[in-house]
């Protein structure tokens, strides 16, 4: 079943597109990736789905039902994690959650019921009755995930939540978002990070410029790229390195120069390797592995759009 329904979904700021034309589905069950740089339109566009920016152009359907026609039906069955953490310092953990399930019209033995879950599912059961303030930023995170779910929603949006905080809760969060779908929630994860995209979300969407350049399982995204090839080569410095040179090869598409690896993007059609090492053998540079990777989400972003995920 189609629980979200994007159809030429459209955002203007004054002359500026920020969302351009997007339609998508987003099927009950799944961990729905969007991936793009920064300013590529995910909040715009999430932000209209969880009803706090109004829309262009376009619609927005949740279970069949327009939001714009039936906002508080929409808000019901929405959780949403915004990028920016936004709890109460001079609120408890408990509080807080309490405050947003509130809203969602959560009272009485249900509403503590729910509290309690939420905090006890982000792991800060213990830290009920303590300020934010005392937290770390992945504490902080958690409890914000708390605050969205407690109202048990069909839909959770997260949007870059893993920005800009410690590996643990990193990895903390990854592996909530996979127990809420296990519990048969669906969600809608944004991120620029390639690797959690890949390893947590059943299917994709690419944005770039705010339109869908690509949507699909990361093994359809992936059969996109069946032209280029991805080579590590590790050596002991890149000091006399001249990227450049090595870009001029033919079939090198993309050179990436790392510390001790210098990363490069090739054709699968030209047989270049031997050029390529000899180029770095000419220049003095040892070598002291070379590797193929396999074809990332990074590689089809590259080939799609020309540029780096992560410029
Ligand atoms: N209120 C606004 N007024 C004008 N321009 C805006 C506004 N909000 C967003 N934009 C612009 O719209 C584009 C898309 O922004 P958006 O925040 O949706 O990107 P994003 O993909 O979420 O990136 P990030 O990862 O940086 O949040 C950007 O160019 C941004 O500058």
């Amino acid at each position: 079943m189609k629980l979200l329904e994007l159809k030429n979904l459209t955002r203007k700021f004054g002359d500026f597109i920020a969302v351009d034309n997007v339609t998508l589905d987003v099927k009950e069950g799944e961990i729905f990736g969007f991936l793009g740089t920064n300013g590529a339109g995910k909040s715009t566009t999430i932000n209209m789905i969880a009803g706090l920016l109004n829309i262009s152009d376009g619609e927005i359907k949740i279970m069949d039902n327009n939001i714009s026609k039936n906002k508080k039906f929409a808000k019901s069955h929405i959780g949403m994690v915004p990028q920016e953490i936004a709890i109460y310092e001079d609120l408890t953990a408990y509080e807080n959650v309490q405050f947003f399930a509130g809203l969602y019209g959560l009272r009485g033995a249900e509403l503590k019921e729910r509290t309690e879950e939420a905090l006890g599912f982000v792991g800060l059961t213990d830290k009920a009755k303590h300020y934010p303030k005392t937290f770390s930023g992945g504490m902080k995170r958690r409890l914000n995930i708390a605050c969205a779910i407690a109202h048990r929603p069909k839909l959770i949006i997260m949007d870059e939540p893993t920005v800009g905080i410690d590996p643990q809760s990193r990895n903390y969060i990854l592996s909530s978002v996979q127990k809420l779908n296990e519990m048969g929630c669906t969600i809608i994860y944004t991120s620029h990070y390639m690797e959690e995209v890949e390893e947590i979300c059943t299917r994709i969407a690419i944005i770039d410029h705010g339109k869908i350049i690509a949507e699909g399982t990361k093994e359809q995204l992936k059969a996109i790229i069946t032209d280029t090839k991805d080579i590590w080569i590790h050596v002991g410095s890149t000091d006399y390195l001249d990227p450049e040179a090595l870009k001029s090869i033919s079939g090198v598409k993309e050179v990436q120069v790392e510390e001790e690896v210098v990363k490069i993007n090739s054709s699968t059609e030209v047989n270049n390797l031997n050029t390529i090492i000899q180029h770095f053998i000419s220049a003095g540079i040892e070598i002291r592995a070379l590797d193929e990777q396999a074809p990332n989400l990074g590689t089809v972003f590259l080939t799609l759009t020309g540029r780096n995920l992560r410029d």
